[in-house]
């Protein structure tokens, strides 16, 4: 994942939201694909071409983010269960956004299209 989940920094980066997020770490990425049994992967990389806002998202869909100093490997990103590649629009010259801002774009993206289900 790039950054470490233990207790006391994962209390400071969620402030005092973090305990209504469910976290599930799996082994490897072989073992989160057994476990979620994906129909759809979006994998999230500056690489790709078609912008993150083209796919209408769907529950169920697995978001793939890469860590934040080395971003997403090629083998993960052409992993077998892959089934899409995104890019989230920046202004030239920029070479990534940073790992939870992509995350909102995306999560927020998705919502948005379901007409933000539970929000008030
Ligand atoms: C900080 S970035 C990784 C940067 C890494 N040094 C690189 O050049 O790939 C962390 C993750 O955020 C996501 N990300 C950042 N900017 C993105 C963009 N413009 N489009 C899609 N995903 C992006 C990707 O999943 C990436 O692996």
């Amino acid at each position: 994942m790039g950054f470490d989940l233990s207790e006391p920094k994962l209390r400071r980066a969620g402030l005092d939201y973090h305990d209504l997020a469910s976290v599930t770490v799996h082994e490897d990425l072989d073992s989160a694909w057994a476990a979620l049994k994906p129909q759809r992967v979006f994998a999230f990389t500056a690489h790709a071409s078609q912008p993150h806002s083209a796919v209408a998202y769907q529950p169920g869909d697995v978001l793939l983010f890469g860590p934040e100093p080395t971003g997403l490997p090629d083998a993960v990103r052409n992993d077998s269960h892959v089934t899409g590649q995104l890019r989230i629009p920046m202004i030239p010259g920029r070479r990534s956004l940073n790992l939870s801002n992509a995350a909102a774009i995306v999560v927020y993206e998705a919502w948005r299209q379901h007409g933000f289900p539970g929000a008030v």
